[in-house]
């Protein structure tokens, strides 16, 4: 089985620290991902909890119900089952999982439809939304530093009282194993989420303990779990802790960076032991559901993502990958964007536009 990657465990509590960002940059440079610490976070347990909480009242609801806020082009709204298919070039079967996407709010107002159960948690939502918008802001201060500019370069081009960005919060659930809805599982063609990589500027990802899935493709080309507590010894110190949150950089940044930060490949799996245990009376890990709560963090609509930021380690990157034959042609991958690298302007916007009419081009006009 493949061994479980250790990524760096970062402490956000100081986002004006120099160091940190340095240490912050290089994770972001060598992997992609790195976990940011709850504490120190702008989240508490109880915050996280509750979203959880609503995460699971919304997929235990009748399909008639979530049927009602079925996904649309804006992006907004409910995906079932096998309906999205993050890596068509390998899957068969849509994504094993449902997901329920939030966009903007508007004087406190969601501009989507919710079924009647979720409409009075609209304050909630909102309220972990903008502490998503606060933790994302740590971070970017922080590879701000690391990259040795205005440590606010990130956060003003974010700021949504500004105007409007493409930043999704996004409730998942993955059945497990064991569910009818998972009967049709092939364990060689199938996934719970296909391999791809996000598209924005980055992401948080929320886990459950217990509830493991996610790999990410190493440099070596191998799938590597990401473990859910990536440190036992910071483990349910208190009934405060929860799992860190894991933030990866996306195709935007990467893009906007000229390749120096990774956009790195992931998938979410049935785990290994989870799928042994289905299938023989064996002591590994019992089949679970798996729900994450996922926020995708986005520049202002109008951002400009060329001229790439103006950093001198950004500029020393693009003079190393234009004399290097690898040059970054995944930059976009999962498709429709392919060409960035030849546009002399784009907008937050437009990318964002090619990159979900590759990956949706199905859904219905609003
Ligand atoms: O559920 C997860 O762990 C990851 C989800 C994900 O990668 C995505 O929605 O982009
Ligand atoms: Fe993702």
């Amino acid at each position: 089985m493949a061994t479980p990657i250790q990524l760096p465990i970062i402490d956000i509590s100081d986002p004006l620290n120099p160091a940190i960002g340095k240490d912050m940059l290089d994770a972001a440079i060598k992997y992609g991902f790195f976990y940011v610490h709850g504490k120190g976070s702008d989240f508490s347990a109880d915050a996280v909890d509750s979203t959880f909480d609503l995460s699971k009242k919304f997929f235990a609801l009748p399909k008639e119900e979530k049927e009602k806020c079925r996904i649309r082009t804006d992006n907004r709204g409910w995906s079932g089952m096998h309906s999205e298919i993050l890596d068509p070039e390998h899957q068969r079967t849509g994504d094993f999982k449902e997901a329920l996407n939030f966009g903007e709010f508007k004087d406190g107002k969601l501009q989507q439809p919710l079924p009647p159960a979720l409409e009075p948690h609209e304050g909630d939502i909102q309220h972990f939304t903008n502490l998503c918008n606060k933790t994302a802001a740590r971070v970017m201060r922080l590879l701000a530093l690391g990259l040795e500019i205005d440590p606010d370069f990130f956060v003003t081009r974010h700021d949504g009282s500004r105007g409007s960005t493409g930043c999704v919060l996004r409730f998942l659930y993955y059945p497990s194993i064991n569910s009818p809805a998972s009967s049709s599982y092939q364990h060689d063609i199938d996934v719970r989420a296909g391999a791809h990589s996000d598209y924005g500027t980055i992401t948080l990802l929320f886990q459950r303990p217990g509830q493991p899935g996610l790999e990410i493709l190493t440099a070596d080309g191998e799938w590597a779990p990401v473990p859910v507590w990536p440190d036992a010894s910071t483990r349910g110190q208190g009934k405060d802790d929860f799992p860190p949150i894991l933030i990866n950089i996306g195709d935007m940044l990467s893009f906007w960076t000229n390749g120096l930060l990774k956009s790195t490949i992931h998938r979410v799996v049935f785990p290994l032991a989870e799928r042994s245990s289905s299938t023989s009376s064996g002591e590994n890990a019992k089949p679970q559901d798996r729900y994450s709560v996922v926020f995708f963090c986005h520049p202002l609509n109008d951002c400009n993502l060329v001229p790439p930021v103006p950093s001198r380690l950004v500029a020393a990157a693009a003079g190393e990958e234009a004399s290097s034959q690898a040059s970054s042609s995944r930059v976009g991958f999962g498709g429709g964007a392919g060409s960035l690298k030849e546009r002399s302007s784009m907008t937050a916007k437009e990318y964002l536009d090619l990159r979900l009419s590759a990956t949706y081009g199905q859904r219905e006009e609003v």
